[in-house]
């Protein structure tokens, strides 16, 4: 099966998942909002600023015209930062209708919106035609960018209420090294998705300020605990946090250092300010404005969630990690589950 599909953000997770679909036997188009990045991925077939020594295929075009790249595409994949998102889904929307096409849609997000604490499939339907809607599919899981680039094994859920268009997404990435399994809990496929980048701050700092491998399990073992717990609370289905987009992603991005997440947290722990973590990586850490919805989610739905309370009070009101870390320890005891 081969089809033309229109990949919107080429950053590190859109560009190689861009060619990964062109690998696939795909006509893939990539856009971008920055013209430089295009002349350079369509001369070059580098992105180096984002993936490093790779080459991408040369029949893989990239695109600073959203027009161009979504004409005739019939999937449409958003890979954009989550405060992208809805700016990117209302300039589609508008090419859509201009074009009247009616692709189906992808998102490999990974957040929650500010203020108004969407996930991303939410802010996508609420952008979009209606008449998209129902075909909403959210490809997730562990799954850095860096491991696919190197066509590493990458096990990933695609997520949607309709069963079709998940298997059409599981048809078209499929491959010998990247496996898809179908999901039809997008609430906790993204909810999982989004929160474990707070905890990969977490174990980070953990890392950075010298912690050893028992603090990170317990960090990200508790961590999912309470990202279930704002799970249920949504009626998310609890074997979904056991899954791909729950504990797998849990793992890889809480120990990885190919994780941007980890590594914002990793240099916190060493001492650098949240402004200068952020000035550095030049790529988004997902955790840091997450972290910040989820604990006023938290609080608005009265969900308990000591350790994304700490890490907030940490990055938005400047407590010192140790004391964050100490008051989570000497908390009143209490039965595990
Ligand atoms: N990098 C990974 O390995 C990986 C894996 C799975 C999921 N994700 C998720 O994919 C999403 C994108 O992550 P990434 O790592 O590719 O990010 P990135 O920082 O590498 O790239 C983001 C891209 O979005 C573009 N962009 C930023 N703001 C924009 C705007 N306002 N309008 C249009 N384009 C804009 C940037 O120019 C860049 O091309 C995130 O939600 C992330 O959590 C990333
Ligand atoms: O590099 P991160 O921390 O944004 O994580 C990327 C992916 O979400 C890992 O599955």
């Amino acid at each position: 099966m081969s089809e033309k599909i229109a990949v919107l953000g080429a950053g590190s997770w859109g560009s190689i998942l861009a060619n990964l679909l062109d690998e696939n036997g795909n006509e893939v188009s990539l856009w971008s909002y920055k013209p430089q990045q295009v002349k350079e991925l369509n001369e070059k077939h580098t992105n180096t600023h984002y993936i490093k020594d790779f080459t991408y295929s040369e029949t893989l075009i990239a695109y600073s015209d959203l027009k161009q790249a979504l004409t005739g595409a019939t999937t449409v994949l958003f890979v954009v930062p989550t405060k992208a998102v809805r700016s990117v889904a209302k300039d589609t929307k508008a090419v859509l209708e201009e074009l009247q096409t009616k692709p189906q849609l992808i998102h490999a997000s990974k957040g929650i919106e500010q203020g108004t604490y969407k996930r991303v499939s939410e802010i996508l339907a609420e952008e979009i035609p209606a008449d998209l809607r129902k075909s909403i599919t959210v490809l997730s899981g562990p799954s850095h960018a860096e491991d696919v680039a190197k066509r590493d094994i990458t096990l990933v859920t695609a997520a949607s209420a309709d069963l079709d268009a998940a298997k059409h997404v599981q048809r078209l990435f499929m491959n010998r090294y990247f496996r898809v399994y179908t999901n039809s809990d997008v609430i906790g496929v993204e909810i999982a998705a989004a929160l474990k980048n707070i905890i990969a701050l977490g174990t980070g700092a953990l890392n950075g300020l010298g912690y050893g491998d028992n603090a990170k399990a317990a960090l990200m073992t508790r961590g999912l605990a309470e990202i279930s717990r704002l799970g249920a609370s949504f009626g998310a289905n609890p074997q979904t946090f056991t899954g791909l987009a729950g504990v797998g992603d849990i793992i890889v991005t809480g120990t990885s250092k190919n994780s941007r997440n980890y590594r914002a947290g990793d240099e916190l722990g060493k001492g650098q300010t949240l402004e200068e973590v952020v000035d550095t990586m030049g790529m988004v850490i997902e955790g840091v404005a997450t972290t910040k919805a989820a604990y006023e989610l938290s609080k608005q739905r009265g969900v308990e969630m000591p350790i994304t309370a700490a890490i907030y009070q940490v990055l938005y009101e400047g407590k010192d990690i140790r004391k964050a870390i100490s008051d989570l320890m000497m908390r009143e005891g209490r039965s595990e589950f």
